[in-house]
């Protein structure tokens, strides 16, 4: 019999339940072995051999150790092709294409500035950080614009790649779920129709709910 994955990290990182959500959605068991942020168990010793930048979250299979949640999802949708959801990362190379561009438009566009205003607008006040209203005013600017795309592509198609739901959709729920449920500018989302249909569709994923309940016992 084969081991669990390990995923190190919390389920309240964004980046831990991007990965947390792919394994749902594959149906891969996996074991969370916890890494306290607060404590600062990230920058051990022991934690940088696995993850040399000191970030959660980091994940094992049999003889692979990996850090970044995008590669991790990708290995382990072509690790376990065969299992869950079979068409999550496409099954060939064009549906793959379309995936990694938008994955990458994930990644690239769209992480940023709601990553940045998800840190300001739900983190900060809870650290105690003081809130840079300079940087929430781009951000949210920034953020606008990457889904009014977003709204022309989503008015032509039910999901990013196409017709399925798949990782480029997935990778986005940790930053959109904070943006509607912890900030007050869900209306970033929900103002934009096509891009509200998507979210209500996404997030309502069996896999993205089981993420999300993992958030509620850390
Ligand atoms: N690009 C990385 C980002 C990882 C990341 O930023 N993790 C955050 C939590 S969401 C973290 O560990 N922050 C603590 C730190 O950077 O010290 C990934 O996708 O895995």
């Amino acid at each position: 019999m084969t081991s669990p994955v390990k995923v190190y990290g919390t389920p309240l990182s964004t980046a831990a339940a991007r990965v947390l959500a792919c394994l749902f959605e594959k149906d891969v068991d996996f074991q969370l072995i916890p890494v306290n942020l607060a404590k600062g168990e990230h920058k051990k010793p022991e934690f940088l051999k696995i993850q040399p930048f000191g970030q959660v979250p980091a994940f094992q299979d049999e003889s692979i150790s990996l850090f970044e949640s995008r590669a991790i999802c990708r290995y382990i949708c072509e690790k376990y092709a065969d299992k869950g959801n079979k068409k999550l990362y496409g099954t060939n190379p064009l549906a793959k294409a379309s995936i990694d561009q938008w994955l990458e438009a994930e990644g690239q566009s769209f992480n940023p500035p709601s990553g940045a205003l998800v840190f300001q607008l739900a983190f900060a006040p809870r650290w105690k950080i003081p809130q840079d209203q300079d940087a929430i005013k781009q951000n949210e600017a920034k953020l606008g614009k990457v889904l009014d795309v977003y709204e022309k592509r989503l008015g032509e198609s039910r999901f990013l790649a196409g017709d399925d739901f798949s990782l480029a959709d997935l990778s986005h729920l940790p930053n959109a779920h904070y943006l509607v449920t912890a900030t007050d500018r869900a209306e970033l989302i929900t103002s934009r129709k096509h891009v509200e249909r998507w979210w209500d569709e996404i997030s309502n994923r069996d896999s993205w709910k089981k993420a999300v309940e993992l958030q509620k016992s850390p």
